[in-house]
């Protein structure tokens, strides 16, 4: 983290000017809509229905531009220590380098992903042969639980729903995620466990959750295999920095994870396993490809054109500068469903800090948005009445798709129509002279209130991703570009984006909480809770 942090400034001139002019005027100068509009490879980026204009996105250039924003970030690309506060390198882009044009990671770590994406290989490829045994794996797979939380489940669990249509024939894909016993218990139900295989996920092998749900699908197994360990233990893939506790744990492959990968950045990793026994090695290299074209837009574009520092500035003049305290994610294209949930761990856990690290003092202005949402057009049905008419803006992220992968042309146009229309309609709005025009029966008075009720201020903001088709590399490059403005934002922001403190003392409290519940007899020493936590230890315990 740059340790020179440029506060960011309230471009007073240009936010008091754009305070007086309504989106309808900002949409309607094509000259200007030439400059928020940038594509790389596969996807359009449309930044025009921002509350921008060209001098003030040339005034937050100017100032990314005297932030050092390019050292800051060639040294993330480099493996320079950048996550301060856990000493750590940040080389998720190291992991698809081998696609870059511009690998810029040390060698050595360059070697460590190319032999791990082999290993890999060499896994993924035997079971889809069906010759798992050559592999020290269970022979017939027909289906693969990939076991983990947070980064070790969201990542993959987008890609290989995003990628469905990608799907090797015959192998069914399921991820367990939560502690809540109802869930594992429906899958063993459905499971042949004879011919499933578990990649258990966690770079800390350290994760509650992950380990309660990897030993309750480790007891299914052996119970199966009338106890033998070793038959056992060949239907378990582990991905993990600790090997150690690995071994411990008894599973017969591990595959590397490291330190320098956060596991919010990690489905390029083996973490992805998963995507690759669902769509094959070669389109998880796809998929690594894909993102090493976004990481080489990101490294050699100029800010004007570049799409993660567009995406950013967007979301810094509708935080910072307009005080817009969430952002609506809603892909219309269904495969994206995940897209959302991936994103709040994406964004919220990387960008949810309020201290500089090298000072240790509150930043200057607001941090991450909440970050929320789900698939059109669903969502118009649901919660895009607040949206239109409700009293908060809310600047949405709009995902569309222009050639999908199925025939039904008029589902698509319907789509994509109902997309466009909910953009223009945010923007654009309905006077209250259009409303009242309509309004035709009634009292002078009755007709005022009702045309009041149908007017649509507008002026709310939003951003469209075009995606060419929804491919491994679409969807890599989209993900990667994600990524980048999270480095952005965290830089502008004088943030670390890449550790997570804020995680760990709900942790520490549930530890010490458990104990008290799993044990009915002993009241056991609940004095050292709040009141208000004793409270509710209490009503649960009398209700059991
Ligand atoms: O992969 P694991 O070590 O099991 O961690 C799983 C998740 O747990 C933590 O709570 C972190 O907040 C996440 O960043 C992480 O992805």
């Amino acid at each position: 983290m740059d340790s020179t942090y440029v506060p960011l400034p309230s471009f007073e001139e240009h936010a008091s000017r754009l305070a007086g002019t309504h989106l309808r005027s900002l949409v309607n100068d094509a000259s200007r809509n030439e400059r928020f509009r940038r594509r790389v490879g596969p996807i359009l980026l449309d930044i025009t229905r921002q509350k921008l204009d060209v001098a003030a996105l040339d005034a937050v250039g100017a100032f990314i531009e005297s932030t050092g924003w390019e050292a800051a970030r060639d040294a993330m690309f480099e493996g320079k220590h950048i996550n301060t506060s856990e000493d750590r390198a940040v080389l998720h882009t190291a992991l698809r380098g081998g696609a870059s044009r511009h690998p810029a990671a040390p060698a050595d770590v360059r070697r460590e992903v190319a032999d791990a994406l082999d290993k890999m290989e060499k896994l993924v490829s035997a079971v889809h042969r069906g010759e798992g045994e050559s592999v020290g794996l269970i022979g017939r797979v027909t289906d693969v639980v990939n076991i983990g939380i947070g980064g070790s489940d969201l990542g993959p669990r987008l890609a290989v729903h995003a990628l469905e249509q990608f799907h090797v024939k015959g192998i069914n894909s399921h991820f367990l995620t939560n502690v809540d016993g109802q869930a594992a218990y429906d899958l063993m139900r459905k499971l042949d466990p004879a011919h499933t295989l578990v990649i258990l996920v966690s770079k800390s092998f350290n994760t509650q959750e992950t380990l309660l749900n990897g030993g309750v699908f480790r007891d299914w197994i052996l119970k199966a295999n009338g106890g033998d360990q070793t038959k056992t233990s060949k239907h378990f893939i582990a991905v993990s920095s600790n090997v150690e506790a690995v071994n411990k744990w008894g599973a017969s492959q591990v595959l590397p994870m490291w330190d320098w990968v956060g596991g919010r950045f990690s489905l390029w990793s083996a973490v992805g396993a998963s995507i690759a026994f669902a769509i094959g090695m070669q389109g998880f290299r796809e998929l690594l490809a894909g993102a090493a074209e976004a990481d080489d837009h990101f490294r050699t574009v100029k800010w004007q054109d570049n799409v993660p520092v567009l995406t950013a500035i967007a979301e810094l003049w509708n935080r910072n500068i307009l005080g817009r305290s969430s952002r609506a994610v809603v892909p219309y294209v269904d495969s994206l469903a995940d897209l959302p949930s991936y994103l709040q761990q994406l964004e919220m856990e990387s960008l949810g800090k309020h201290v500089h690290p090298t000072t240790g003092k509150e930043v200057a202005g607001s941090t991450v948005p909440v970050v929320w949402g789900s698939i059109g057009t669903n969502a118009q049905h649901a919660y895009f009445q607040a949206l239109h008419q409700g009293t908060d803006t809310v600047p949405l992220e709009f995902i569309g798709l222009v050639k999908p992968a199925h025939p039904l042309r008029e589902n698509q146009d319907v789509l994509t129509s109902n997309l466009l229309a909910q953009a223009a309609a945010l923007s654009l709005g309905k006077t209250f002279d259009e409303a009242l025009a309509e309004a035709k029966t009634g009292t002078e008075e009755q007709r005022r209130a009702l045309a009041a009720q149908r007017t649509f201020k507008g002026d709310r903001p939003s951003t469209v991703f075009m995606l060419d088709s929804l491919t491994p590399h679409s969807l890599g490059a989209l993900i990667a570009l994600y990524e980048h403005k999270v480095f952005m934002l965290g830089h502008l922001w004088g943030i670390n984006a890449f550790d997570q403190w804020g995680v760990e003392l709900g942790k520490t409290i549930a530890k010490q909480i458990y104990p008290s519940l799993a044990n009915d007899k002993d009241a056991g020493d609940i004095g050292q809770f709040d009141a208000a936590t004793r409270g509710l230890i209490e009503a649960i315990r009398d209700r059991r």
